[in-house]
């Protein structure tokens, strides 16, 4: 995942687009960026980090213009270090583009190939987004055959598009003295949502938070396969540019990826972490009598609402017993296993007296790599809980995810190939449980039955865009690996785990 927004206005848009990407900070924060575009010029600030270190006042100034693009970055493909990869990109021909990309292309190796060869168009990262951005380009030069741009122009490049890529993908980009254009792809995989200010400022983003935080109102959210283009005066055109679609929405935005206070695809995040909760309960009623459980504690940050739902169902007190450091950002989205185990350390603290000879019952929404369960399950033991029972808010996760979350080999996955009470002893808790895969799509699924299924292969292995081989996944790591400087630990961590089948 990625934040990304776009914005149309009749007035300045750089402080807008910086306040919706702060609003947008819990899905990426590797680097930052932000597009504006006065007259024919854009202007660009990008840079790694996070956004309020990224945009200095200087910056700011800098950046005029009524329209523009934002976007923070969580790399899921080429090199997490390269200042280059961060986002927006930019071509300039045709016309001078700019685009940003939340989501993961699956056959980015063989289009680099055909972009070179075919397209005699140069790539110069290993970022898929910069390869999406080509296509997008020679698609647009194609449509427009050296005439004036039209938007029909702009929707036949997008069908375009939709067919040479494969993948997950919302997309916004500005096309140089002619608007914004925003699309989604075929299955809605990622989100990407559209909204307007009162004062005719139009709004497209990853999450309505964005929108509602910035005082814009939410008015839909983009079909699977639809552009929208907004023309320079501000009128918005639609079209459904994908030859089928269908509304699969990532199921791990529901369980973690989005803030809860975002409603993506008419499903409030909040109603489906409480609904996970409700699922979570019958499940943890037929491994351990709720009367041998003293207390329920959430993990903090995103278990809350599951946990809270959990505890009220079961009728068990719900209690504090981690205090997260604000400062520390979430660690499963940071590159590196080092830094993410010892950002667990730093980020949690336990209240020694809701621990004390106590049974406690500590609530995840998703266990992944296991570095968080490991860590508090000893640190709820050290505090003094007689038993530390653990469930978890989502299914085990046992497949790499291709779609644009950081979970990429089989062998960094806790849950794969191991038994529930393999991993129970490994994270050495005194019981696990996990939430039911069917059971969950249900739940979250009852609040928006126009919602067709969900993207969920990390935990049930189908691939919506079709199959994803074992050689796939190890390509679309390969750029990752050579840019990541901490492989070294990665591999470490992994030969650490006890019985892992390597797939
Ligand atoms: O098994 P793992 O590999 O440790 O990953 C899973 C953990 O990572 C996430 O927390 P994170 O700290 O990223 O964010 P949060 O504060 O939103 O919960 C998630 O909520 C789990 O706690
Ligand atoms: N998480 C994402 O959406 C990442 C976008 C893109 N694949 C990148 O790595 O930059
Ligand atoms: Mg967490």
């Amino acid at each position: 995942m990625c934040g990304i927004v776009g914005v149309a206005s009749a007035n300045p848009v750089n402080q807008l687009l910086y306040d919706a990407l702060l609003l947008l900070q819990h899905r990426g924060q590797d680097a930052a960026g932000i597009v504006t575009q006065e007259g024919r010029k854009f202007f660009m600030h990008k840079a790694r980090g996070m956004v309020r270190d990224v945009f200095r006042t200087r910056n700011m100034r800098a950046l005029p213009g009524t329209m523009g693009l934002g976007q923070v970055r969580y790399p899921t493909a080429g090199n997490a270090e390269s200042e280059e990869e961060a986002q927006p990109f930019y071509v300039n021909a045709p016309f001078g583009i700019v685009m940003v990309h939340n989501g993961n292309l699956t056959n980015a190796h063989q289009l680099r190939r055909e972009l070179a060869e075919t397209d005699h168009r140069h790539t110069n990262t290993e970022s898929d987004s910069e390869v999406l951005l080509n296509v997008l380009a020679h698609e647009l030069a194609r449509a427009s055959r050296g005439e004036p741009l039209t938007s029909q122009d702009v929707f036949a490049a997008v069908r375009a598009v939709h067919r040479r890529i494969k993948g997950s993908y919302a997309v916004i980009a500005l096309i140089a003295g002619h608007g914004l254009l925003a699309f989604r792809d075929p299955f809605g995989i990622r989100p990407l949502c559209l909204g307007r200010g009162a004062d005719g400022t139009v709004m497209l983003a990853s999450e309505s938070v964005a929108l509602e935080g910035t005082l814009h109102q939410l008015e839909r959210d983009v079909a699977p396969g639809e552009a929208v283009f907004v023309h320079l005066d501000g009128r918005v055109e639609a079209e459904q540019c994908a030859e089928a679609s269908q509304l699969h929405p990532c199921m791990f935005e529901y369980v973690y990826l989005a803030r809860p206070d975002s409603v993506m695809d008419g499903i409030s995040v909040y109603q489906a972490r409480l609904n996970m909760g409700e699922t979570l309960a019958k499940r943890v009623i037929s491994t351990v009598p709720p009367s041998e459980i003293d207390a329920i504690i959430p993990v903090p940050e995103s278990s809350r609402p599951s946990a809270m739902q959990l505890a009220q169902r079961l009728g068990i007190p719900y209690r504090e017993g981690f205090v997260k450091n604000r400062y520390v950002g979430r660690t499963f989205i940071m590159p590196g296993q080092a830094t993410r185990k010892k950002s667990v350390r730093q980020k949690l603290n336990t209240i020694g007296s809701e621990f004390q000879g106590r049974r406690v019952l500590l609530v995840d929404d998703s266990i992944v790599r296991g570095t968080t369960s490991k860590e508090i399950v000893q640190m709820a033991r050290d505090a003094g809980a007689t038993k530390v029972y653990l469930a978890s808010a989502a299914p085990p996760v046992r497949h790499p995810n291709v779609y644009g979350i950081d979970m990429p080999t089989r062998g960094e996955l806790i849950a794969h190939g191991r038994s529930v009470e393999e991993i129970r002893q490994w994270i050495g808790a005194d019981a696990l449980i996990y939430q039911d895969i069917d059971a969950m799509k249900q739940a979250v699924g009852s609040i928006n039955p126009r919602v067709e299924g969900f993207e969920a292969s990390c935990f049930d292995g189908c691939y919506i865009t079709g199959d994803i081989s074992d050689e796939e996944v190890t390509a679309l790591n390969e750029g990752r690996n050579r840019g990541a400087s901490e492989g070294g630990d990665e591999a470490t961590s992994r030969l650490s785990l006890p019985n892992a089948q390597h797939a």
